[in-house]
């Protein structure tokens, strides 16, 4: 036993879509790779925060081998919610892939980590570190909600979510 956990298998959102029909859950927002992984799935775990990361970066602090962390900035890229350095604390961790509905930065390292990356865009300025913000949230973006522990599958084409079973 490898510790209980299961590995999801990755499907193609594209068939993902084919497989559920009219009810998908498949997110507008077009958000942009700079992983050096493309193809990730997992449970989400949920964070809000405006402009300020120490919520998130504790999180990607904990032990989650295969999660996927959806972290909701409010569109903002005035700050960078992610660089090298924190997607490295959650690689190392066991997250599979980080989606921002923000900024990042060092997105040249991150595009070579074994780590999915999605976000809205790049920024170098750096975030406050206050802690403010709300876990474990459920998030709208791009017309759905991300409720946690749902199953995200994300790649070039975009995001689905599946209800846990
Ligand atoms: O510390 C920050 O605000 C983000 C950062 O640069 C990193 O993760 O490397």
């Amino acid at each position: 036993m490898l510790g209980g956990m299961t590995e999801l298998t990755f499907t193609p959102t594209a068939d993902l879509v084919d497989e559920i029909g009219a009810d998908v859950r498949s997110c507008d927002t077009q958000f942009t790779q700079y992983g050096g992984v493309r193809e990730f799935v997992g449970p989400i775990t949920t964070v809000r925060c405006f402009q300020d990361n120490a919520l998130l970066k504790s999180i990607l602090g904990e032990s989650n081998p295969g999660g996927v962390l959806v972290i909701d900035g409010d569109a903002s890229v005035h700050t960078a919610l992610v660089g090298d350095l924190i997607a490295e604390l959650g690689r190392s961790n066991g997250w599979v892939g980080i989606i921002a509905h923000g900024a990042i930065r060092d997105s040249k390292t991150i595009g070579g980590m074994e780590i999915g990356v999605k976000a809205l865009g790049t920024n170098p300025r750096k975030s406050t570190k206050t802690g403010a913000g709300e876990r474990d949230v459920p998030l709208e973006i791009g017309g759905i909600t991300f409720v946690p522990g749902d199953i995200a599958y994300s790649d070039d084409d975009g995001i689905v979510l599946v209800a846990a079973v």
